[in-house]
């Protein structure tokens, strides 16, 4: 893993979308891994504004993201599909047939993350996978104790983790129970991948990431075994290093 430490959230953005803008501009048929919470949307912002400056097209790109919440509809405005749309894609021309979400609210989940699964397969390896660090180590909704070996599933998520989230619902009763994620070994499939980290309240799990052991406790200690995985951490997130 190789650590690029930056001086404050806005960096950390744009230092991750450089990565994306090097990569589709020199890629054929690029294929990004894409992730929700509040640490990429600086970088969404880059994105849309290197689209606005004509730096970058996004027509020839795919997308998968890491997950969405099971019960929410669509248009509810706590959707991983609303959030994506209206952070990144309605700005950025993007074919929207060629991103990709998991479907929360599909009759059987089960089959859904299936399905979602092999269609990540057919499309071929994500290129680069963005990732944010929960503070209990989740990767997606990889929550701690997750097999490495997963697959795309359905999950329940962690009282912390619903807890963490809550700041986006009215109340924690409102955030959904459950999740369908992107298994690890999934993850692990990426071809590269970018974890962002920002803001002290991530230093502990960033600083357990780096202290190298690997265990199903804590997800994003998997990431120790890629063998290209780029962190990009701020000095705050950096601060118990
Ligand atoms: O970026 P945040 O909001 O701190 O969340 C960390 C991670 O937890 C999630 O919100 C849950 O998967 C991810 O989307 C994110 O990468």
């Amino acid at each position: 893993m190789e650590l690029l430490k930056v001086s404050n959230y806005d960096e950390m953005s744009e230092r991750a979308c450089s990565f994306i803008i090097e990569k589709i501009n020199h890629t054929s048929l690029p294929v990004l891994g894409l992730a929700t919470g509040s640490t990429p949307e600086g970088l969404y912002q880059h994105l849309i504004r290197s689209y606005q400056n004509d730096e970058a097209s996004f027509n020839h790109v795919h997308t998968f993201n890491l997950d969405e919440y099971v019960g929410l509809p669509k248009a509810d405005k706590n959707s991983y599909d609303y959030y994506m749309n209206e952070k990144l894609f309605k700005h950025i021309g993007i074919p929207r047939e060629q991103t990709h979400l998991p479907n929360g609210n599909a009759p059987d989940l089960k089959q859904e993350a299936s399905d979602y699964e092999s269609l990540i397969q057919q499309t071929g390896n994500v290129d680069i996978q963005i990732l944010g660090l929960g503070l209990n180590g989740h990767i997606g909704f990889n929550e701690p104790g997750t097999p490495f070996s997963s697959r795309t599933h359905v999950v329940d998520l962690d009282d912390s983790t619903r807890e963490a989230n809550a700041r986006f619902f009215s109340s924690i009763n409102e955030v959904p129970e459950q999740a369908i994620t992107m298994g690890i070994e999934t993850i692990m499939e990426s071809n590269e991948i970018i974890l962002l980290v920002s803001g002290e309240s991530k230093a502990a799990a960033l600083a357990r990431l780096m202290d190298g052991e690997v265990s199903e406790d804590f997800p994003a200690s998997i990431l120790n075994r890629h063998p290209n995985v780029r962190i990009i951490a701020d000095v705050a997130a950096c601060s118990s290093l």
